[in-house]
């Protein structure tokens, strides 16, 4: 007769805390797949900006929204958070910063100057 297993489960969402260098990680991944949708949609409103002077009027009133405004910022920000992990990444790879303690060091930085650049796009979108 087969055993079933008696290992303990735990599928307490509460109690699971993940190491920042994992939030690190799946954040990257994220913002990553927001920014290929956002190219889409960035690229879209420079195109109809350069097509006439009537475009570049139609962006800005597009523009004109706190929603999209928003929107625009989210996918800036997390473009921004991407290129920072991205950098990490590309360090990492070259051996660095491979150490748990140094690895959540590096993880908590790239979260600050994601924030200082969110910050700044903020500024620049409104
Ligand atoms: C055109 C905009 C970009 C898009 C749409 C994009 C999208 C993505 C996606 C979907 C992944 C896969 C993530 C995963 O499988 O976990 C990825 C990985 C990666 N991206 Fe980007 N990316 C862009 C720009 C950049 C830039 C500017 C950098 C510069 C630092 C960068 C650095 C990286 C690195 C290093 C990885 C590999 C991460 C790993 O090994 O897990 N990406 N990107």
């Amino acid at each position: 007769m087969v055993k079933t297993k008696q290992r303990p489960v735990n599928l307490d969402l509460q109690t699971i805390r993940f190491p920042i260098t994992a939030i690190a990680s799946i954040l990257h991944r994220v913002s990553g797949v927001i920014t290929f949708f956002a190219l889409a949609i960035l690229l879209g409103l420079l195109a109809e900006s350069l097509q006439s002077a009537e475009g570049f009027a139609n962006v800005q009133s597009i523009m004109d929204n706190f929603l999209v405004k928003l929107i625009i910022w989210a996918s800036l920000s997390a473009l921004m958070y991407h290129i920072v992990g991205g950098i990490r990444h590309l360090i990492m790879d070259m051996g660095y910063w491979e150490e748990l303690d140094s690895a959540s060091s590096s993880a908590k930085i790239s979260f600050i100057i994601t924030a200082v650049l969110a910050v700044l796009m903020g500024v620049i979108v409104w």
